[in-house]
């Protein structure tokens, strides 16, 4: 318990996002900021992208007589008034301690932990109205699943983050469905967090207000090439009247009883379990949709395992721990979660049965909220055939061309058999 002695400031903790995982995180952390005063403050401030909500019939809070249910309201205020988000985690009580705001900057200002978790195709705008409005010494953590792929090569978003924003960011996976988390049902969930050593133990003399001059700090980083590398990076050290940000005060901000916190150094292992397992549910929905049975899903599972880990080894390479997929929450148990429930697995399964584009089923079916993986899906592609690597990923590639109608659903066992070489 060493982590817990007395320092002069605390931590104030910001959640990037407020969609269903946003909004289950908010709870998660206003637990335990008012569990462990002495590291953070006790007010979380929940960024919310604004727009304008009428509570639905079927809420809770519906009164046909109320303001709130009569004319749309920003939902920043619905949720401040409500303590609930009635449009992304309708049913499900905030502490009173989480407070929505719609102004980024305001949101961020002061904050040394910043929560990212928002869908993955809104992140490198958000980073950009953040350049500036951040504390220089702030940390990050990435719930977001995805990764970015450009003409460089592939990178994590954790990464992405980090390198846009010159902080560390560290990433949280898991086999979490966020509906049963918010109801307080039991699960488990890996956090990355390998942060500059001065962290935990201020090596350095802190001056300044904002914590002196940036020093010197080694943080993992992926080469585009595929060839993983240590490389140096400045980044401005926690000033020591803060709480130091290691694992156990990591662990600390996330682990509740019923969010059980496993924590590794592993940062690409989490971050490509939570990015590639969404395009292995694409696939298990759709064989599911066909009503061939759990054998053809636990096939498309097994597949897609296996090409997740050579997808890390490739491109990733002694970086990513084999281990991480194979023992970790994030790895083969959110492939399990969600090819049983998630929302990727169910949009591609209903896609069969009302014989729909998932594009469509997703604007139908999820009010706002974002499948990624079809996204991830194509990002994927990208590399792979840029590589001339879309053999050696015969699921990843029949998922691809699935959705740009260039086979179909019916040709994956076909499509994934291993060819003679
Ligand atoms: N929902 C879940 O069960 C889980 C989700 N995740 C991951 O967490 C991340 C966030 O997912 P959710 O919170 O579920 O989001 P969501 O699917 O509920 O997405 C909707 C959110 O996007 C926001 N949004 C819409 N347009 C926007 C824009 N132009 N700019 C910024 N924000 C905009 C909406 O206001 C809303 O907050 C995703 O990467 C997802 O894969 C991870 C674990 C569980
Ligand atoms: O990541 C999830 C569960 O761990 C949720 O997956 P979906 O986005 O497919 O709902």
């Amino acid at each position: 318990m060493a982590s817990l002695g007395v320092h002069v400031k605390r931590h104030k903790v910001t959640i990037v996002g407020s969609g269903n995982w946003g909004s289950t995180i908010s709870k998660v952390i206003a637990e335990n900021t008012r569990a462990y005063p002495q590291l953070f403050e006790e007010e979380v401030q929940m960024w919310v992208f604004e727009e304008q909500v009428t509570i639905p019939k079927t809420s809770r809070h519906f009164d046909a007589g109320s303001e709130l249910c009569i004319t749309p309201q920003p939902l920043s205020l619905i949720i401040n008034r409500l303590h609930e988000n009635v449009k992304y985690l309708p049913g499900i009580t905030l502490p009173s301690n989480v407070v929505a705001n719609p102004s980024l900057p305001d949101a961020v200002k002061d904050s040394t932990i910043l929560i990212f978790n928002l869908p993955h195709q809104f992140i490198n705008r958000i980073c950009e109205s953040l350049h500036g409005k951040i504390l220089p010494y702030a940390r990050g953590i990435s719930c977001i699943k995805g990764i970015e792929v450009d003409e460089s090569g592939v990178t994590l978003l954790s990464e992405q983050i980090g390198r846009k924003l010159g902080i560390y960011c560290g990433a949280l996976s898991g086999a979490n469905i966020a509906s049963e988390i918010a109801q307080g049902k039991w699960c488990e969930t890996t956090i990355a967090y390998d942060p500059p050593l001065m962290d935990s133990r201020h090596p350095t003399p802190i001056g300044t207000p904002h914590g002196g001059s940036p020093s010197a700090s080694t943080i993992n980083l992926v080469d585009p090439s595929g060839e993983p590398r240590k490389r140096s990076a400045r980044l401005t050290p926690l000033p020591a009247d803060y709480p130091p940000l290691n694992h156990e005060n990591v662990r600390h901000l996330f682990h509740r009883p019923y969010f059980h916190v496993q924590m590794t150094s592993d940062v690409a292992g989490v971050s490509l379990g939570g990015a590639l397992k969404n395009i292995i549910a694409l696939a298990a929905g759709w064989v599911d949709g066909l009503g061939w049975g759990d054998n053809a899903k636990s096939a498309v599972m097994r597949i897609g395992i296996l090409e997740m880990v050579k997808f890390g080894k490739t491109f990733f390479g002694d970086t990513v721990h084999t281990s991480t997929f194979t023992e970790e929450s994030c790895g083969v148990a959110d492939v399990v979660t969600s090819c049983m429930g998630g929302r990727n697995f169910r949009c591609a399964k209903m896609s069969i049965e009302r014989c729909m584009s998932i594009d469509e089923v997703e604007r139908l079916e999820l009010n706002g909220q974002k499948l990624q993986g079809t996204s991830t899906a194509v990002e994927v592609n990208l590399l792979l055939r840029g590589r001339g690597m879309e053999n050696d990923f015969p699921l990843f590639t029949a998922v691809h061309n699935i959705l740009q109608g260039n086979v179909k659903p019916e040709q994956i066992p076909e499509l994934i058999e291993p060819k003679d070489s």
